[in-house]
């Protein structure tokens, strides 16, 4: 349940499997529960309380998916012998796992976050002493603090007291959440050149940011604008060209310094323009904004595939690369209360789909393991993992709506009003009616967000069927497809939680009535659950784009996704690309009993 402080974790309880106190041997497990509560965290054995723990000492684990370990520092009575305590707790499913973890994530930065208060009043200390004698005192008196002084201190040393006043805080928000290695190839992407240039070339995109901007002139004259993850700077120009009085570009990655550059090369923008090389979430700004602009939505940056034209490894789901929360906390940190954000709005979007070769094309890559006698070894051992680990990537590529088997619906993420928070985990109960009858394979994902300007609004969309953007679309696929009839209601869940590699973990289930004689009696449901990692997904764009037609409709020439944004700038014909003979559902379904 959420209070006004928007401490989501508060009174939440985690049923587990099993609890044992390390202390113990083995054989005690029993089932028991994690609670959170305001005294912190407590977790019973059955109805006993064996462990409870504060925020600060807690350390937690993670030994297998399902399984903890929950270490926390505790003192003898006269608080002079500290030791350690600790319980293996195991849950029921790794959903529950990694809600678990999250909601400890969150739990220890809210805390740590009042304690920041005190991190500033170091802070100040030392920037104004130097003095050992002073951090020596600081260090008695919270000495769970010491660490972080020293973190401090180094960055202090490393960054001086500039006119932009870099730090306020000992450890980054940022930094808090996010593992330094993805963090340091998330900034080594965006710091090149060319994958900027995949972002600008992509003109529904770059155009409908200038076209949100300069049609709503009125919001920028005479404003001050803050550009949130400026990269290149061309929405800091954008904004001086609609008559911003001044344009705070922050960027965290080396293309500050590119920026710098190409709005200095732009003269009559540049003077209005003040590129500011760090993170959001640790600058300092001389003046209270009141536009925030940025492109925040998610791709993902990963660099284990190599595309022959380097377009950028990139795919969509508003959340991913978690770079909203940094739009969130720059709102907080900057926008003045009256202030206006570009964009104001997102919403993501999804629909159950139906696409047979795309299933066929999933489940044959793990057929390799089948072979019993390769150079005299049998593979068969693995071919099990390997199935699940091919079903655990995210299809991104372009796919025809008419793939879609209901109305689509959506969740609205107001960047206006959400609490960063509340980004961690984000869990949408799903309900669709099937309107034709057949087999489900998943569910498709997009996007879109609004330019709420107050002259004109503007929607940058990323559905199917829509001019094609560097985002294209986002499919997650059931290693068990569900069967539906015209009609039908299908339900389920999208379960989204947020890892410290600035991505997400997707939990998918999916469920329809049966039909037919036992139905009306009671509630027997197919249902199909899949585990996705969104940054582990399946780059798909050199393969043709497969649908069943319907005998009415006039076959369309398909095109590989990768060149639309070519064929926009130079409109030659499109490249057609044969379709295979379609797979009958019979032998769909005799290949899924073999594997
Ligand atoms: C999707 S790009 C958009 C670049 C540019 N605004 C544009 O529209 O072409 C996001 C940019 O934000 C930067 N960025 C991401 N998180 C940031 C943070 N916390 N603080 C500052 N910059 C950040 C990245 O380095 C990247 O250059």
């Amino acid at each position: 349940m959420e209070d006004s402080l928007g401490q989501k974790w508060k009174q939440r309880e985690f049923p587990l499997a099993s609890v044992s106190d390390l202390s113990s041997p083995p054989t005690s497990a029993s089932p028991g529960i994690a609670r959170f509560d305001s005294d912190g965290l407590q977790i019973h054995q059955q109805s006993h309380q064996i462990l409870s723990v504060d925020p600060q000492t807690l350390q937690l684990f993670k030994v297998s998916p399902v399984q903890s370990v929950c270490v926390a520092e505790g003192s003898d009575a006269d608080n002079k012998t500290f030791y350690s305590r600790g319980v293996t707790i195991q849950f029921r499913n790794e959903e529950e796992s990694a809600a678990f973890h999250c909601v400890v994530q969150q739990w220890k930065k809210e805390v740590n976050a009042q304690g920041a208060v005190l991190k500033i009043c170091v802070n100040v200390v030392v920037k104004w002493t130097q003095s050992d004698d002073i951090i020596g005192c600081i260090e008695c008196y919270t000495c769970r603090f010491r660490s972080s002084l020293s973190n401090t201190l180094d960055r202090i040393g490393q960054e001086g007291n500039g006119r932009n006043g870099t730090i306020t805080t000992s450890k980054s928000k940022f930094d808090e959440k996010i593992e330094s290695s993805s963090a340091k190839m998330y900034f080594h992407y965006y710091g090149q050149l060319l994958h900027q240039q995949n972002m600008l070339q992509d003109y529904v995109r770059t155009g409908t940011y200038h076209a949100a901007v300069v049609e709503n002139r009125a919001d920028f004259i005479g404003r001050v604008v803050v550009d949130v993850g400026a990269g290149s700077g061309i929405l800091s120009l954008f904004a001086a060209q609609a008559g911003a009085k001044h344009v705070y570009a922050v960027e965290a990655s080396e293309m500050a310094e590119y920026a710098r550059k190409l709005i200095a090369g732009n003269p009559t923008l540049a003077q209005r323009i003040t590129v500011i090389k760090g993170k959001v979430e640790d600058v300092e700004l001389p003046e209270k904004a009141d536009i925030l602009i940025s492109e925040p939505m998610g791709k993902l940056i990963f660099s284990s595939i190599k595309l022959e034209n380097n377009a950028g490894f990139q795919c969509t789901l508003l959340v991913n690369e978690r770079m909203l929360e940094s739009y969130v906390i720059a709102r907080d940190r900057f926008l003045s209360p009256a202030g206006k954000m570009f964009p104001a709005v997102g919403r993501i979007h999804m629909a159950p789909f139906t696409d047979e070769y795309l299933f066929i094309e999933i489940a044959n890559k793990a057929l390799f393991w089948q072979q019993q006698n390769y150079y005299g070894v049998d593979l068969t051992p693995l071919h099990g993992t390997a199935f699940q680990g091919y079903f655990s990537q995210p299809v991104v590529d372009a796919f025809d709506p008419r793939l879609l088997v209901a109305p689509p619906m959506f969740h609205v993420i107001d960047f206006t009003k959400i609490k960063e928070e509340e980004l961690y985990e984000i869990d949408i109960p799903l309900r669709f009616i099937a309107s034709m009858g057949t087999r489900v394979h998943g569910l498709a994902c997009w996007f879109d967000v609004l330019f709420n300007g107050s002259t004109v609004q503007r929607w940058l969309t990323t559905a199917p069927g829509s001019p094609t953007t560097h985002w294209y679309q986002l499919r997650c696929v059931l290693s068990q497809p569900i069967y539906v009839m015209a009609g039908q209601e299908i339900t389920g869940r999208l379960h989204l939680i947020a890892h410290n590699a600035q991505s997400y973990t997707i939990y998918l289930t999916l469920s329809a009535k049966m039909w037919g004689p036992g139905a009306e009696q009671g509630g027997l449901l197919q249902t199909s659950s899949c585990k996705l990692d969104l940054k582990e997904p399946y780059y798909r764009m050199s393969q043709p784009q497969a649908y069943t037609l319907a005998q009415d409709q006039q076959p369309q020439p398909l095109i590989h996704t990768q060149d639309i944004h070519i064929q926009s700038q130079d409109l030659d014909e499109p490249e057609i690309v044969q379709q295979p003979s379609p797979n009958s559902c019979a032998q769909i379904d005799s290949l899924m009993q073999s594997v």
